[in-house]
């Protein structure tokens, strides 16, 4: 399969699962080895002030907060698509949870998008939140990150890569996504 000239990778998961580590060692490790130009978004970034405010408060988020600030996520990864002459990767960490959310992101005609799913435990997930600090996510809405997930499955949606979120360290992680990957090339 030839290379698409701009690809989107979005790193998806419940909060915690390791979307932004993995996807800034993923930016680094093919920039590094693949010698692709590449560039990192963190949908965290493009949250109202509303919404970080609820989840600081232990209110999960419904779909009436989450649609506009996916509609800017891929406004973000559009931007960056259109501003390029040459091949570009795009990482976009982004939990993606629902199908629906996941059909925000896509642009056919103008980039290709993968989803790379971070599968994690929700005992994994309980005790790297209990660790870290300075985050506004409030571990109490771990349980309704698990309810709310629609896992992508690979045969319903196009260009999934399923990956087990809960190994350690993330270069192994990275490691495993950038053999899948290299099926897409
Ligand atoms: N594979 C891994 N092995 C060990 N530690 C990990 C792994 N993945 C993530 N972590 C740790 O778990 C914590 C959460 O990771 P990270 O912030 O990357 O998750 P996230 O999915 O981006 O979270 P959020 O959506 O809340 O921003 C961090 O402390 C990170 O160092
Ligand atoms: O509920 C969600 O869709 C997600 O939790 C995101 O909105 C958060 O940005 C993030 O994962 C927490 O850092």
């Amino acid at each position: 399969m030839s290379s698409p000239v701009i690809s989107l990778l979005v790193v998806m998961g419940v909060s915690g699962c390791g979307k932004s580590s993995v996807g800034l060692a993923l930016r680094d490790r093919l920039m590094q080895d693949n010698h692709q130009v590449c560039i990192y978004l963190d949908a965290d970034h493009y949250h109202g002030q509303e919404n970080i405010d609820k989840m600081q408060r232990g209110i999960s988020l419904t779909d009436a907060d989450r649609f506009p600030w996916l509609v800017r996520c891929q406004q973000a990864v559009s931007k960056e698509a259109e501003a390029s002459v040459n091949k570009l990767t795009i990482i976009l960490a982004c939990s993606a949870l629902k199908k629906k959310y996941r059909k925000v992101l896509i642009d056919n005609d103008k980039y290709s998008t993968i989803f790379i799913y971070l599968k994690c435990s929700k005992d994994e997930i309980k005790q790297r939140q209990a660790y870290r600090i300075g985050h506004f996510f409030n571990p109490d809405l771990i349980d309704s990150q698990f309810s709310t997930l629609e896992e992508p499955d690979p045969k319903n949606e196009p260009k999934v890569i399923v990956v087990d979120g809960d190994q350690r360290p993330v270069s192994a992680v990275v490691s495993i996504i950038q053999d899948a990957l290299s099926y897409y090339e």
